[in-house]
């Protein structure tokens, strides 16, 4: 058999938005958002404080409704599906992905199954114990397995949240900025297990991202905001450039590219202001 090449290969539509807005009163806080994105692909969403992006995943998640437009989901309007269906294709994880609760990490990630199980709880020809355990070896927490979350670290709770996610085997997930509370080792850690379980099994991500040097390293595609429009959709190595960085953010930037894979990377100058002396 031959190789398929990239533009020959056959691109299922994961998620559909069309002419999407949403006004709170008289403020349009997303104006006239079209976009669409692949199974498979792994997309960042970046933009200035209150460009929008919050707004754009809770109505991609159905949590909000838009003024006007549509959010389709492998084709299906996202409101006609129910709650516990769309929960099965779409997982969202939050900044602080959970509260420190008196559950135990193992309790956690097995509410992962919940989309997948009867009102009894139960779900035929699947061990959520086996599945949970798996996971929790995976991402390192099964010596913690027993011990309540509100005695973890937020690290340790934000990668028990992507155990959740991970047993919750959605088609979908949505990111909202999740790595803002993570020291450097753990943002890049938490990256690689995404990138590592999108590899695996082909899910979908859609990720709010402020630092743009991960953005750069672990996004494909890039949708970028600004006052609730779109400025720039497409690749991450073509759109990171100085010059939509100093309009869409009002920096002076410095892309470099980086040393081991080439992506751009940013710097950013001081005001000359500060640094004359
Ligand atoms: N419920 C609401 N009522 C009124 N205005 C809102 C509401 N939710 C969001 N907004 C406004 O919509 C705009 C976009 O907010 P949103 O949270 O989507 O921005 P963001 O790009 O996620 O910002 P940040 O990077 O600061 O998290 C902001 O001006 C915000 O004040």
């Amino acid at each position: 058999m031959t190789e398929q090449s990239e533009s020959q290969k056959t691109h299922i539509r994961a998620l559909e938005v069309a002419g999407l807005t949403r006004a709170f009163g008289d403020f349009h806080a997303l104006k006239n958002i079209s976009w669409s994105v692949d199974e498979g692909s792994w997309w960042g969403i970046i933009g200035p404080n209150g460009s929008g992006k919050s707004t754009l995943l809770h109505l991609l998640s159905g949590v909000d409704q838009p003024t006007s437009g549509s959010v389709h989901i492998y084709g299906k309007k996202v409101g006609s599906y129910s709650r516990k269906e769309l929960s099965r294709l779409v997982a969202v994880l939050q900044q602080e992905g959970l509260p420190p609760v008196g559950y135990t990490v193992r309790e956690v990630v097995e509410m992962g199954r919940f989309p997948h199980q009867d009102w009894l709880g139960r779900e035929k020809g699947v061990d959520v114990g086996f599945i949970t355990g798996r996971v929790l070896e995976r991402l390192g927490l099964a010596s913690l397995a027993d011990r309540a979350l509100d005695r973890l670290s937020g690290g340790q709770r934000q990668r028990v949240a992507l155990a959740k996610v991970m047993v919750q085997e959605p088609q979908i997930l949505l990111l909202d900025e999740p790595t803002t509370y993570l020291d450097l080792r753990y943002q890049l850690e938490f990256m690689e297990l995404l990138a590592e379980w999108r590899q695996e099994t082909g899910v979908t991500i859609i990720a709010v991202l402020h630092d743009l040097n991960l953005t750069a390293q672990f996004c494909d595609d890039l949708l970028v905001l600004k006052d609730g429009m779109i400025e720039g959709v497409g690749a991450s190595a073509e759109l990171l450039t100085e010059e939509r960085i100093r309009r869409v953010y009002g920096v002076e930037p410095v892309m470099l590219p980086h040393p081991d894979s080439g992506v751009p990377q940013l710097l950013l100058r001081r005001s000359a202001r500060n640094t004359c002396r």
